[in-house]
């Protein structure tokens, strides 16, 4: 990937904005189901957390309520010192599914965000082209998301993402539709981004291996409602070794991670709903 330096843009972001997170006793519902009890959790500034759970542990509703996509029923998200309250380009965000404007050109989806900022489209553009060539696809330019591969469009929503120079930049499952290879390639390119931008980033996945490649802490969910079962710092070095599979910390780590998910998983599958839903 080429390292340009970055085109100064009109931004939102201030020198101030830190990128702390912070979630105060939250709790989430949705109607009579309890979705997040009274969670408490500092991600610090430019700390990378991975978070992990069952299936409908709360992971995409946490990372919701730091977008201000949703509003917790109590408690209190900040960012920065402020309280959330609306989404804010601080706050970049990548799903899973692209996302992506498919009647853009992968230039104009990531100029997009500079020329919401009042940037003119010369300036705009200008930028994007470098966040492109960042994410190793200048030569992709004026192609639409259709196409795309996968992770090419992935790599797309990161550089619109990033050319914002959010604060926090939040991730839900932005790599699980992508196969073995590319997807470890993007956790690569992922982590050279992010030690350069040193934003914090706040990561939901399924997959205990890339949380631990990636994070500096891993965050494990309870089954539904989601509450803190672990807060467990990645004791590995950075960046990360080709052969990080092999180290003991690593394996100790995935296992106590694994065990955890299992049980709770266990948890979620016999819950009461299920079982009245298959009377014996
Ligand atoms: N907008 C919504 N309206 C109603 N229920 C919702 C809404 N969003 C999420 N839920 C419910 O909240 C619970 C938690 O969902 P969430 O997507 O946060 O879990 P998750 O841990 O990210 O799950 P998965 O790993 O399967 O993606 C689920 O039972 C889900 O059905």
């Amino acid at each position: 990937m080429v390292k340009s330096p970055t085109p100064t843009l009109s931004s939102p972001r201030s020198g101030a904005a830190t990128g702390r997170v912070e979630l105060r006793k939250v709790s989430v519902a949705f109607g009579a189901e309890a979705v997040l009890s009274n969670v408490d959790l500092t991600v610090e500034a430019g700390e990378f957390v991975c978070v992990i759970g069952p299936s409908g542990s709360g992971k995409s509703t946490a990372l919701n309520l730091i977008a201000g996509l949703l509003t917790p029923a109590s408690g209190e998200v900040l960012v920065s010192g402020e309280p959330v309250r609306e989404p804010g380009a601080e706050r970049g965000v990548v799903f899973q599914n692209y996302s992506l404007f498919p009647w853009k050109t992968a230039l104009d989806n990531v100029a997009f965000g500079p020329r919401m900022q009042g940037n003119s489209r010369a300036e705009a553009r200008r930028a994007a082209f470098v966040w492109l060539e960042k994410v190793g696809l200048s030569a992709y330019a004026s192609r639409f998301p259709a196409t795309l591969s996968g992770g090419m469009q992935q790599r797309v929503a990161i550089a619109r993402a990033l050319i914002n120079r959010p604060a926090v930049l939040l991730m839900d499952e932005p790599f699980g539709a992508l196969d073995a290879q590319t997807r470890a390639l993007m956790q690569e390119l992922l982590l050279d981004l992010w030690s350069n931008s040193r934003c914090t980033v706040f990561f939901v996945t399924h997959d205990v291996e890339e949380a631990l490649i990636l994070a500096d802490r891993v965050i494990v969910l309870s089954a539904s409602p989601g509450r803190i079962l672990l807060d467990l710092p990645v004791r590995l070095p950075r960046p990360r070794p080709s052969d990080v599979f092999a180290y003991q910390a690593f394996n100790c780590a995935k296992m106590t991670c694994l065990k955890l998910i299992r049980q709770e998983s266990r948890l979620a599958f016999d819950a009461p709903e299920v079982v009245q839903c298959f009377p014996r």
